[in-house]
């Protein structure tokens, strides 16, 4: 398949009522990186990584893969802060997907099994997926958007309502996943979290890219008095 990076957005805006909620936005994202969207509350982080996955409608400007769009977010994935679990069971939930790409059942099975064992969930896989707890939920979530092994994953806010014990299983699978070169774009607030993880950052405030460079050069000598101001926990 080819590549579907570099993404380019060109003078990005969305607006609602009159109200401009983030842009205008220039940006290019290259593969291989895990780049950490940053900003506080209402910065526009979760409105901007919609916009690259096509879920939110551009009010001007352009996004643009290096493939066609259809093509670029059949090799995409998007996990949410809050994850929706089919109310079957949590193999099926992980077959799902495949089987939307045309992956057989015993292939579908095996590779589902394998997710499972994974994320330590093996014991319930016939478990309805719906009543697992909300660690778990979010692992089966990033366990369905892995298997397809997309080229590119956004993820908004996954541990937002977890627990230290579930953030760091997340965190774990995350690192694997940017050390074989997955190309990976998360938001958070936890400045903690984005340090551990991230190769790149975007920084917003006010629903525009503040400042974006390698995560070195951004916590080590932040550019501007705002991500000077955010980094000491000044502005939240
Ligand atoms: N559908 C919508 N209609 C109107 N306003 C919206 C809509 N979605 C988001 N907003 C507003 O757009 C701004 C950016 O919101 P967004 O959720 O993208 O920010 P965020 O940085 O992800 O914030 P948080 O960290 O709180 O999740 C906020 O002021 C929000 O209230």
């Amino acid at each position: 398949m080819k590549a579907t990076l570099p993404l380019k957005l060109r003078d990005v805006c969305v607006r609602r009522r009159g109200k401009t909620l983030i842009g205008p936005i220039d940006l290019s994202l290259d593969a291989g990186d895990l780049t950490i969207v940053l900003g506080p509350n209402g910065a526009g982080k979760t409105t901007l990584m919609r916009a690259m996955h096509g879920l939110q409608r551009l009010s001007s400007g352009s996004i643009n893969y290096a493939v066609p769009t259809v093509a670029a977010r059949d090799a995409q994935a998007f996990v949410s802060q809050h994850p929706i679990m089919m109310r079957r069971s949590l193999r099926d939930n992980l077959i799902y997907p495949l089987k939307l790409r045309g992956t057989s059942r015993d292939e579908a099975t095996v590779m589902a099994e394998d997710w499972a064992a994974r994320i330590e969930l093996t014991h319930a896989l016939s478990q309805a997926a719906p009543n697992l707890s909300g660690g778990e939920k979010q692992k089966v979530a990033l366990a369905r958007a892995l298997i397809t092994k997309p080229e590119l994953v956004f993820l908004d806010e996954p541990c937002a309502n977890l627990d230290g014990h579930a953030t760091r299983d997340i965190e774990t699978m995350l690192l694997a996943e940017r050390d074989v070169g997955r190309t990976l774009v998360m938001s958070t607030h936890d400045l903690g979290q984005a340090r551990r993880l991230a190769t790149r950052v975007i920084f917003m405030l006010k629903g525009r890219v503040h400042e974006t460079g390698t995560a070195d050069s951004f916590f080590s000598t932040p550019k501007t008095a705002e991500a000077v101001a955010f980094l000491k926990g000044d502005i939240v």
